[in-house]
């Protein structure tokens, strides 16, 4: 049941009409043989002489009954093919929308120490084995199961000891599987793992391909590939290598049952004990179980590997989600109170209070990885906190609804990422239902219009992987039509104008002025202009507030500001993170 469990992503309840019908299908495949054993016997009795006269009415109707039911086998093998195969590609299609939908809502942190190799490898290889599992594993395991068990039942009203003989080899076998189960599991996991390793590094090797050719990076990082090449190839052997002879051994010991039959059946024919059809139709019915009988023994081992790409699934599923029903308040204050965080060990801020009233302008400073772009990510509740509380509108954020607080927080960050789909639609992720006024309006506020209409397809042109490429600046300012379109009340902006040339630099500070107009608002902060007209000044040093103030007071303070202050303003550079 657990590996039915697995198979099934979790939703056993899928494959039970698939299974319903193959029990079925399996059951109306022994009445033909019922039918044909009968005119055997028939035809027998004539050549016997026990009958005076060939029964040739019985024949007809053994013949016609052999006709109908192989007609209900095919009907029935019809809707267990349909069922199996619809139940199977459902349960993989919702399955995967189910995960990607669980995968939004964990937190942030659980995500970030995954693998994006193995999530996609979940997504994508882990689900393929789940449907093979399901299309052809399992309707080879039903049948190869059920077909003897009924068999056995039916014999063994015939004549038990020659039953028993057929299946005596059968719990031996089982015996030996169940066995070497704790080996094939670990086998299993490792050689899986093996597989994992090699998608991520092949996927890193062509991501970093960049890299790899300006530093001439090619031997090692090849190094590392060829080595996960050749390690799944040993795990594979290994796999093949170890479990195959058990498996082998599995079948062998199974069909023993048929010389024993054979031995026990020609002694009792011998004995008088039974007569010589029933011989024969122990025979047929023998050599007619053992082949999906070894079928399904041989199969087993694919079933239970595939059954572990589904307890990953499971496990991935169990993991859980951010918590909080309640809506967010419709005041838009945010205090950290006494909040402690780190993402594994080290801690990265250390006891942080502060208020951003409703309305105001904080801008956030201090050297690279003081914790600025966390602080932001601990309000859009990406996380939470281990110690102390995030509050939105007086509210702890851990009551509330992730996606509800969502629709209350416009986020522009410095690693745009832009969807592979049209610009248009790229706009409207802000606002689902946005018209094509309003998203040129957010574009035209944003700097973008002008450049989306001289692309060859304006805002039809489609972005990312065989699309048109853009600069840095003109992503960034197709987020900020995003956020401009969104309409949120509060806005996280970090580095929002980092890589915009001289030229669109004052039209965009005119734009973010636009959108921040009475709103929170809170910025990591890198332009001298933006500072000077915070409302709160927060600077942070190794996950620490030390200062806190406007800018004038904190230029008197004579503190890192102030050094942050005379560094810029020295070198005339941008950055006030250094
Ligand atoms: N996902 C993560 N997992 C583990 N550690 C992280 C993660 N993100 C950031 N860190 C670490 O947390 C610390 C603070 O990072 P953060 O990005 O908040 O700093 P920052 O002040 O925004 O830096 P910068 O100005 O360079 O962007 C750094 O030491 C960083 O290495």
């Amino acid at each position: 049941m657990e590996q039915l469990r697995n198979i099934t992503a979790g939703d056993p309840k899928k494959m039970l009409k698939p299974i319903l019908w193959a029990v079925l299908a399996n059951l109306a495949n022994i009445f033909p043989f019922g039918c044909m054993a009968a005119a055997v016997s028939m035809i027998y009795a004539y050549y016997a002489k026990e009958q005076p006269s060939l029964n040739t009415q019985g024949l007809w109707l053994a013949w016609g009954g052999m006709v109908l039911f192989l007609v209900l086998v095919f009907l029935c093998e019809r809707m267990s093919y349909r069922a199996t195969y619809r139940g199977a590609y459902e349960s993989s299609a919702e399955g995967r929308t189910h995960l990607a939908e669980h995968m939004r809502k964990l937190p942030l942190g659980f995500l970030m120490k995954k693998d994006p190799g193995e999530l996609g490898h979940m997504m994508m290889n882990d689900f393929t084995h789940l449907e093979n599992a399901m299309t052809n594993l399992l309707p080879q395991l039903v049948s190869g199961t059920i077909i003897p068990i009924l068999a056995f039942i039916g014999l063994l009203f015939m004549d038990w000891r020659m039953a028993v003989a057929m299946l005596a080899g059968f719990p031996i076998s089982m015996l030996l599987l169940w066995g070497v189960s704790g080996l094939e599991h670990k086998l299993g996991k490792s050689h899986s793992k093996a597989k994992i390793v090699q998608a991520n590094c092949l996927q890193e090797y062509l991501l970093g391909m960049k890299v790899i050719k300006a530093y001439n990076l090619r031997g090692e990082n090849f190094k590392r590939l060829e080595q996960a090449f050749y390690r799944y190839m040993k795990e594979s052997i290994k796999l093949e290598g170890v479990l195959g002879p058990f498996f082998l051994v599995a079948i062998a010991l199974t069909q023993t049952g048929l010389s024993l039959m054979t031995i026990v059946g020609v002694y009792l024919i011998l004995g008088g004990e039974i007569t010589v059809p029933l011989f024969a139709m122990f025979l047929l019915v023998g050599t007619r179980i053992f082949d999906p009988l070894s079928v399904a023994i041989m199969r087993l081992p694919a079933f239970k590997y595939d059954a572990m790409a589904g307890e990953r699934i499971v496990s991935l599923l169990n993991q859980p989600v951010m918590t909080g029903e309640k809506e967010p308040p419709e005041n838009h204050n945010i205090r950290l109170e006494n909040v402690t965080f780190s993402y594994d060990k080290n801690i990265v801020l250390h006891n942080v209070s502060v208020e951003m009233k409703e309305g105001t302008l904080t801008a956030i400073v201090g050297p690279s990885g003081s914790g600025k772009s966390t602080l932001l990510r601990l309000i859009a509740r990406f996380y939470d906190p281990q110690e102390g509380k995030v509050l939105f509108g007086g509210r702890d954020e851990r009551e509330m609804d992730p996606e509800k607080l969502m629709k209350k927080i416009s986020m522009v960050f410095q690693d745009v990422y832009l969807f592979q789909d049209t610009i248009r639609n790229n706009i409207r992720y802000g606002r689902e239902d946005a018209t094509q006024e309003e998203i040129e309006a957010a574009a035209k506020k944003a700097c973008c219009h002008d450049f989306i209409m001289k692309l060859p397809q304006g805002y039809d042109t489609m972005v990312g992987e065989g699309g048109s490429t853009l600069s840095g600046g003109e992503r960034q300012r197709i987020s900020i039509a995003r956020a401009m379109l969104k309409n949120a009340p509060v806005i996280l902006l970090d580095e929002a104008t980092s890589s915009l040339d001289p030229e669109n630099e004052v039209e965009m500070q005119k734009a973010i002025s636009d959108l921040i107009k009475g709103r929170t608002v809170i910025m990591i902060a890198h332009r001298l202009k933006t500072v000077v007209k915070a409302d709160n000044i927060i600077v942070l040093d190794k996950g620490k507030i030390i200062e806190l103030g406007r800018h004038e007071e904190l230029i008197k303070s004579g503190g890192l500001y102030v050094k942050l202050w005379n560094l810029q303003t020295k070198t005339n550079g941008w950055k006030l993170s250094v």
